[in-house]
């Protein structure tokens, strides 16, 4: 396994209209994404993006109960980090030497909100920290 860029930290939010006016008012961020839905994944997504290119934050909120943010929500109200995520050029070859190593994947490599493939990887497995892994976009290798 080659580690390669952090794309971007998962933050999980009870309200995204509120977490996007927290990030503009008080973070000062001037460039965050329209909120969309993304209905395979069970959550409504926006990116805050930080200047020069730099690693975004993916504010996140359930769809429904079913949502893997909702359990996240409930125990944590607030909201907080919910997974940090990180770029390989080839996302099949990641999925099967992190098969290799033991580590638990969460179900299906599915096509993720920057429109390449994505999986994650259990928590427990992965020194606490619940671990997306995204095929970097054409072009940016
Ligand atoms: C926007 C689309 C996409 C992108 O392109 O970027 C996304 O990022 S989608 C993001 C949302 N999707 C996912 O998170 C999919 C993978 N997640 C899951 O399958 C589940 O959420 C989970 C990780 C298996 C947790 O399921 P849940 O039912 O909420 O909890 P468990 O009871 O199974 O938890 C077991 C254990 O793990 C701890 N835990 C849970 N979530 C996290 C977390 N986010 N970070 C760290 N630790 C976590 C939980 O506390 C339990 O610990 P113990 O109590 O010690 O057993
Ligand atoms: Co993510």
């Amino acid at each position: 396994m080659q580690l390669g860029r952090m794309n971007h930290v998962g933050v999980a939010v009870p309200d995204i209209e509120e977490a996007i006016a927290f990030y503009r008012n008080v973070m000062g961020a001037d460039d965050v994404t329209e909120p969309f839905d993304l209905p395979e994944q069970g959550v409504r997504v926006c990116f805050v993006n930080t200047p020069n290119g730099g690693t975004q934050v993916e504010l996140l909120s359930p769809l429904s109960d079913q949502s893997p943010v909702a359990g996240f929500l409930a125990r944590n109200p607030a909201g907080g980090q919910h997974h940090i995520c990180f770029e390989v050029p080839d996302i099949a070859a990641a999925r099967s030497e992190f098969e290799a190593m033991g580590k638990r994947i969460l179900g299906p490599t599915r096509i993720g909100a920057h429109g390449t493939p994505i999986f994650f990887v259990h928590p427990k497995d992965m020194q606490g920290q619940l671990t997306e892994i995204m095929e970097t976009p054409k072009g940016e290798h």
